[in-house]
């Protein structure tokens, strides 16, 4: 695989760049080692050349979401703004998106994201529901700063939960997403029908999709070069891309195939979620702690854990004690047999897949950026705070080269932001929104 990093930056613009920034991993053992540093390397870079190029020339299109009015020669500008709360298993984030129209003959633009987060996510609260929706209600605050008043009625509020409400028995899941309904509703913002839901996968990978082309150009680009997306969650895994090949379409499941309109366009995208097969899932799995709950004095083990590390980690609301194996097996080639079995027939691949070029975020990104020197082999030296870092990096590892099955010449950009915005599905989700409500036009 060759990786780059992007930052606060189109692909489009900075591709040549980002060519020169990636490396070649050959040898297997040193393989995470010189794919995160030189990861590291790449975002030093990145921050110095996104201010010599800063500001590319995106156009967002969105006349189609705003309303015709904004459109009418020397109206106005008046911005149009959308709150999408983002449930994640490991957190939950607010983005508040404003959009505008500069000039009426240029295309409107996505103006700027407000973002903020707190941890942990709501399925840590799966027994404390009314402590878990409080969260919200800080984080409304920061909505409430970040839009004008004037604008407050008119713009829509709406929370998607992801894989760790999934995870969650149905009825603390809906406990939870009933408390959250009443502090939206609270609120002074438009609480649309359906506001607060738990998201299916499908729209999970089909909505970070739009968000990362989108904010690439690609969707507005006549030769709609699309890139794919490989996102990392905690508790699930999505893979979505647009299939150039009969083939692609002809080899996968009816249910990994989905048409989606959107922007005047449908789009017939392979997209899967994997439950269970986010990084915290997968830590579970590796320890083989999935799925037992809280057992008390039950220490699970690891050989991608320092061998004489013990300790507590919570998930989900659940406790685990976990450590490394005492005077047993520890470092790479034993920690990656182990994360094999997590991933091992677990993932439909089809060949197109290693023609394609994948922009990979959250944790594919974050665990790439905690990294400083890896990992496996010098574990005595690691800290407290990142015990798990050599078993992510194998599991990511793992996941990419066995499970999806990427060739080391398979380009993946990492990436945190494309033009300052978080990449991930809340845009394209707000979108969505803002099309039902007819915002568009
Ligand atoms: O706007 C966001 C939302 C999530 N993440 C990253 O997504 C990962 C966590 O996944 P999440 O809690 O969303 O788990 P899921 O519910 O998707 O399994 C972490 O790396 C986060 O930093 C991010 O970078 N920006
Ligand atoms: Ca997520």
């Amino acid at each position: 695989m060759h990786l780059s990093s992007v930052k606060d930056k189109t692909a489009t613009a900075h591709r040549a760049d980002i060519a020169a920034l990636n490396y070649k991993m050959d040898s297997e053992p040193s393989f995470l080692r010189t794919l995160f540093s030189l990861i590291l390397v790449s975002s030093l870079l990145d921050s110095v050349l996104s201010e010599v190029d800063a500001c590319p020339d995106t156009k967002t299109g969105l006349e189609s979401l705003l309303p015709s009015t904004m459109s009418i020669q020397n109206a106005s500008i008046e911005s149009v703004y959308g709150i999408m709360f983002d449930a994640g298993s490991t957190g939950t984030r607010i983005h508040i998106y404003s959009f505008t129209q500069k000039y009426s003959d240029q295309l409107p633009e996505l103006e700027r994201e407000i973002f903020e987060s707190v941890k942990p996510g709501l399925s840590a609260y799966a027994d404390l529901p009314e402590q878990g929706a409080e969260t919200i209600r800080g984080l409304l605050e920061v909505a409430k700063n970040a839009v004008p008043s004037s604008h407050w009625r008119k713009t829509p509020v709406v929370l998607k939960a992801t894989a760790g409400l999934r995870l969650l028995p149905e009825k603390k899941a809906l406990a939870l997403l009933s408390e959250v309904k009443d502090i939206l509703e609270e609120s002074p913002f438009l609480v649309p029908d359906n506001s607060v839901s738990i998201m299916n996968g499908t729209y999970e990978g089909i909505l970070a999709w739009i968000t990362v082309n989108f904010l690439t150009g690609q969707l507005y680009s006549q030769s709609k070069q699309t890139v794919g997306i490989l996102d990392l969650g905690g508790a699930s895994t999505q893979i979505t891309f647009l299939p150039q090949s009969e083939e692609t379409l002809e080899q996968s499941p009816l249910d990994f195939i989905t048409s989606f309109k959107m922007f005047h366009t449908t789009y017939k995208l392979y997209t899967h979620s994997y439950l269970g097969l986010g990084l915290k899932a997968a830590r579970l799995a590796t320890l083989g702690a999935l799925g037992t709950g809280a057992v008390d004095k039950q220490v699970f083990r690891s050989s991608c854990l320092p061998r004489n590390m013990e300790s507590m980690w919570q998930f989900g609301g659940v406790s685990y004690r976990y450590g490394g194996i005492e005077n047993g097996e520890s470092g790479f080639k034993s920690c990656y047999a182990e994360v094999l079995r997590v991933v091992a027939g677990k993932l439909h691949r089809v060949d197109e897949m290693k023609e394609s070029t994948f922009y990979a975020f959250s944790y594919y990104y974050d665990r790439a950026a905690d990294t400083n020197l890896i990992v496996c082999d010098h574990m005595e030296g690691f800290t407290s705070s990142s015990p798990f870092l050599c078993m992510d990096l194998s599991y990511i590892t793992a996941l990419l080269k066995e499970g999806f099955g990427f060739k080391m010449t398979t380009p993946l950009q990492l990436t945190k932001k494309v033009n300052n915005v978080e990449t991930g599905w809340s845009l394209g989700a707000t979108f969505l929104v803002l099309q039902s409500l007819r915002i568009s036009n």
